[in-house]
């Protein structure tokens, strides 16, 4: 039995909920959990360097098969060496399969058993992927951490429906399994589906464990449910996934879902937010968002956030920020981004040390206060 690519070191459970204290062991280094991954969509977290990535203290980014598959193509990122290389990062990579770009981003054809056959969204060419092609594309890329290609259904899609996805996700994590090839320094997470539905979970989760993943992701979330419904599912889904190995939510999220995602055993989380919201100026404080294109920011010299050690807390003022953005200068979307990014890999940083305190729903009622969030 080969050492697997990626090793989970459960460190401690918090007292009062949900939450652990994690390690999780990579061939590009060992990164405390829970954990919050940038995302780099296109071999590049948008306008921040490698540099200020390791800086501002994050350890796994995520790339995307879908673009890279697309352009510039597998084969020249492994002529490179493979991604790490590519794009100068030495830490953490993880990428996902393509199957949710493919549903949210491509016209779409039709999904078959064999895989889905879409247009592209570049140049309108067919396309066609499978477990067997995402996964050789992913091979090609070199995460460190892969995940299996699955459907990701609309949460509000019948009962029926979810359930026949649900099935097919399983045989196509298996057939991922199987056509994978380098699982001594590639982890594929299989990815649990079956909406907001227990049993569907439950029969997603069951087929997956048996298929004994080194890690599990929690798909089917955050496309549109309310976060109530979004906390609901994981309540129940958690609990079926082994203690002994990582949970990663995909697509989150906002500080309100990380930290309730934490509490409900979510030991990884990626999301867009920081730098999709940081390009229109809006930014996360410790006393809530900040959209600092506003008039009432014009003369107002104080830094972004006083809670906020970051580079641009400490250098630059709410004032100077705003010319940035009104004068569409690209400065400003660079030092937004960096104290969005900032702001999430901080907001883990004391969630972790909450847990180490087993006082984090303390932290969860002064965080929510303080943001500005009604506390349910
Ligand atoms: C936002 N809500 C949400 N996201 C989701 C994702 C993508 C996670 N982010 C990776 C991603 C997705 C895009 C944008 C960036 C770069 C790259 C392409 C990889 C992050 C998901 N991915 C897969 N494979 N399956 C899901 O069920 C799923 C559900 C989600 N719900
Ligand atoms: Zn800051």
């Amino acid at each position: 039995m080969t050492e697997p690519a990626v090793k989970y070191h459960l460190k401690k459970k918090e007292k009062h909920t949900g939450a652990r204290l994690g390690t999780l062991e990579t061939p590009h280094g060992t990164f405390p959990t829970p954990m919050f991954m940038p995302v780099g969509t296109q071999a590049t977290v948008k306008a921040i360097s490698p540099r200020e990535l390791k800086e501002m203290g994050a350890g796994i980014i995520l790339s995307n098969t879908y673009h890279l598959w697309l352009r510039p193509g597998e084969e020249l990122v492994a002529e490179a060496g493979g991604l790490h290389h590519f794009m100068n990062w030495d830490q953490g990579i993880l990428t996902d399969s393509g199957g949710f770009q493919v549903f949210s981003l491509a016209q779409m054809r039709d999904i078959t058993e064999k895989g889905v056959h879409f247009k592209s969204h570049l140049d309108g060419r067919n396309l066609f992927l499978s477990p067997e092609k995402a996964i050789a594309v992913e091979n090609a890329l070199g995460a460190d951490i892969i995940m299996s290609f699955d459907e990701c259904p609309p949460f509000f899609e019948s009962y029926d429906y979810i359930k026949k996805s649900v099935e097919r996700t399983s045989r196509w994590a298996e057939r991922g399994l199987k056509a994978h090839k380098h699982p001594d320094r590639q982890a594929l997470f299989g990815i649990v589906q079956g909406g907001g539905h227990k049993d569907l979970r439950e029969l997603s989760a069951k087929a997956l464990v048996s298929l004994d993943f080194p890690g599990y992701s929690i798909g089917g979330l955050s496309v549109g449910e309310s976060k109530a419904e979004m906390n609901h599912v994981l309540d129940f889904t958690t609990p079926l996934l082994p203690e002994n190995k990582p949970r990663y939510l995909m697509g989150v999220g906002s500080p309100d879902a990380l930290i309730d995602g934490v509490i409900r055993g979510v030991d990884m989380f990626d999301c867009v937010l920081p730098t999709r919201i940081a390009r229109n100026g809006t930014c996360m404080t410790s006393h809530g968002r900040v959209v600092i294109k506003n008039a009432v920011y014009a003369h107002d010299f104080n830094p972004l956030d006083d809670n906020c050690d970051c580079y641009v807390c400490q250098n630059y003022t709410r004032a100077y920020l705003r010319h940035l953005f009104k004068a569409q200068e690209t400065l400003g979307l660079r030092l937004a981004s960096y104290h969005n990014l900032y702001f999430l890999l901080h907001l883990m940083k004391q969630i972790r040390q909450a847990i180490a305190d087993d006082n984090l729903l303390d932290f969860r009622e002064q965080f929510f206060e303080e943001y500005g969030y009604n506390k349910q």
